[in-house]
């Protein structure tokens, strides 16, 4: 059975409706429609979108919704997919199919001055900042949808400190060359690979305080390494630590070993403690399922959302030259099964964005092409 219909069985067996979004922008400029009080979760904001009928795909649907919406023809235009979420509002459950498309600059031209739509609901293009803070309000499904758009489009991996063993003081090194080296407000995924991982992601911090950092999954900055540095040590430890860890990261390893034990009911385990948001990593469709699987709980359980999902390697890598990649046809099959938004890791660089978005990427990363030559 195809996936389509079997999500439409479900759907058919506990009333669920299946609901395109689409998160439609120009920039930084986010559309969004208000629902009438009449609606379900009438008198909030809302992405465009609506019911998918029985014999639609998910972007056809999107396209006719967006249309008969708006009047604005998507069907030439990039169509990311964000996720797949599921809300039960008590009086109606919905699934969320929701995919991002930018407008072109014609487009976001002929429209910006539409303050209505075609079914005469009021439309309004918003800052992403604000919509981010929670100015305009939205079904409360829509909190992962906003988590998902922090993402950027590219991010940063560093390089292990074993790539500079051939220095006196590799850690020194290790610094000296990311602080140079990454874009300012980058978002890293800090991959030090040593045992004093955690100092030198600190050192890293306090060098470049503009960084949004991913760490590995036990990174919880310790009292006495608080104590080392130079902050004031009567502010709490989440104040100290936060601001900067944007996610924390979970390996395939440690995602399969929780999913291990999530299916064993006799020794079922809660949905990892992070306190923070969670990015993954996937190789391959077992672990695709157990992020989707761990998407969910956190969701159910009200804690911070898995965010992403690495999925490697796209194409050949000097770092792992031994690994066969996946190639774009397998890499982009097998993100078509993720929940949320998937991140194209593995010989990759900036450049590649537009192809990967083709393919089913919310975003791309790597090391080398995505540090600053200079
Ligand atoms: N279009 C849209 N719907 C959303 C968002 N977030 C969210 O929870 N929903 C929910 C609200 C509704 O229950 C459902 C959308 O269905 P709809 O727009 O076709 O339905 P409706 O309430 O207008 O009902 P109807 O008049 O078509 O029967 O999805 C969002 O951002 N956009």
């Amino acid at each position: 059975m195809s996936i389509k219909s079997e999500q439409q069985r479900v759907a058919a067996q506990t009333h669920i409706v299946n609901v395109a979004v689409a998160v439609i922008h120009y920039q930084e400029q986010y559309l969004l429609g208000f629902r009438s009080a009449k609606q379900h979760q009438g008198n909030r904001y809302e992405f465009v979108g609506g019911k998918i009928d029985a014999d639609e795909t998910d972007k056809q649907a999107l396209i006719r919704e967006v249309n008969e919406e708006t009047g604005i023809n998507i069907h030439d235009n990039t169509i990311v997919k964000l996720g797949r979420l599921h809300h039960d509002y008590s009086d109606k459950q919905v699934c969320l199919q929701v995919y991002k498309i930018e407008l072109t600059t014609r487009q976001y031209d002929q429209h910006k001055y539409c303050q209505y739509g075609l079914e005469g609901q009021a439309l309004t293009w918003a800052d992403k900042d604000e919509v981010l803070a929670g100015k305009y309000p939205l079904p409360a499904a829509n909190q992962t949808i906003l988590t998902w758009l922090r993402l950027p489009s590219l991010i940063t991996v560093t390089y292990a400190l074993s790539d500079f063993d051939q220095h006196t003081d590799p850690a020194a090194a290790w610094l000296a060359y990311h602080r140079q080296h990454l874009a300012a407000q980058a978002w890293v995924y800090v991959r030090i690979k040593a045992p004093d991982s955690k100092a030198i992601t600190k050192q890293l911090m306090q060098l470049r305080p503009d960084l949004q950092m991913i760490v590995p999954d036990d990174f919880t900055f310790d009292g006495s390494m608080l104590a080392e540095s130079l902050l004031d040590q009567t502010a709490s430890k989440s104040a100290l630590t936060e601001p900067q860890v944007v996610a924390t990261h979970l390996t395939h390893g440690d995602l399969m070993h929780w999913y291990a034990g999530a299916k064993d009911t006799s020794q079922k385990r809660p949905p990892l403690s992070s306190d923070q948001p969670i990015i993954v990593s996937c190789h391959d469709l077992d672990s695709i399922y157990a992020a989707n699987q761990l998407a969910a709980e956190r969701i159910q359980q009200g804690l911070p959302v898995v965010i992403g999902m690495f999925l490697s390697p796209v194409l050949a890598t000097q770092t792992h030259p031994d690994t066969v990649p996946l190639g774009w046809i397998q890499w982009s099959a097998l993100a078509a099964h993720a929940d949320i938004p998937v991140i194209g890791l593995g010989g990759l660089a900036p450049d590649l964005l537009q192809d990967a978005k083709v393919q089913g990427a919310a975003a791309i990363a790597g090391i080398r092409q995505f540090l600053q030559s200079h």
